[in-house]
């Protein structure tokens, strides 16, 4: 079975009586262990896509899985308990907390969130501080570190709790090619490792390369369904 289900989702906007269609019958399986991407033009909807499928938005019609539990229906303090329990998220402008240290920012989900106790908080802070290759850098503070290790940092972060699903608007859009390049990699890494499912939107090419599957959005669509395959394309 898939780890994300989308069927048959629509979402529109309203905003006083003027109604914004952003998203038009989407139907979209996601299996466990893949990096997808959203590919699209500015305000085609992926953002919200990655909203509704983050329990942060509700479609205005069609079902939503994830994991194993419809998610559309939950109200807002099951949705928060959800998330905590089974996503990562990362965003473009890292939103690392600036008085925490690299460690302290790593280990704050684990505080907030889930009750494990101070030596399993510690053994896993530390295992995702090294599959990141941050360790060195724990004590740091995030203004002295560069934007490419900001975002190993928040990595680590979204991962610390175990999800089944990391999600991330544009992960890349603030780093220069190689760094993001780097980024893609360790996504890739951590997704074999921890067998992670990471869903990311983008509109840099070079970085949907090393996606295993493509989704294209337009004005609201599912214009195009791609998988990339040993470099090759083969439409699925
Ligand atoms: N909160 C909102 N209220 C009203 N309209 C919205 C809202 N959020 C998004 N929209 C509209 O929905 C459509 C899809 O927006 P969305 O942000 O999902 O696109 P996007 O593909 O992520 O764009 P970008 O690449 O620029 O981030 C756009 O027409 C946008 O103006």
């Amino acid at each position: 079975m898939a780890l994300i289900e989308l069927s048959d989702i629509s979402k529109s906007y309203t905003i006083g009586h003027v109604s914004q269609q952003a998203l038009t019958h989407i139907t979209i399986s996601i299996d466990q262990g893949k990096l997808v991407t959203f590919v699209g033009p500015s305000g085609s909807g992926k953002t919200t896509l990655l909203n509704i499928i983050g329990c942060m938005d509700k479609p205005t019609q069609g079902e939503v899985r994830v994991a194993g539990t419809r998610v559309d229906t939950l109200d807002r303090r099951q949705a928060a308990k959800f998330r905590g329990e089974h996503l990562g998220f990362i965003f473009q402008s890292f939103n690392l907390i600036p008085v925490l240290s690299v460690y302290e920012n790593v280990e704050y989900p684990l505080l907030m969130i889930k009750r494990v106790s101070a030596t399993e908080r510690e053994a896993r802070v530390w295992r995702v501080l090294e599959a990141v290759g941050m360790t060195a850098f724990k004590d740091k503070m995030p203004d002295q570190i560069s934007g490419g290790q900001k975002q190993r940092v928040a990595v680590a972060r979204a991962l610390v709790t175990n999800p089944e699903v990391v999600l991330a608007d544009e992960p890349t859009a603030n780093l220069d090619q190689a760094t993001a390049h780097k980024i893609i990699t360790l996504m890739r890494e951590m997704r074999d490792s921890f067998g992670t499912t990471f869903v990311f939107s983008t509109h840099d090419p070079r970085i949907v390369e090393h996606a295993d599957v493509v989704h294209t959005i337009e004005d609201g669509r599912l214009v195009q369904d791609s998988t990339f395959l040993s470099g090759g394309i083969a439409h699925a």
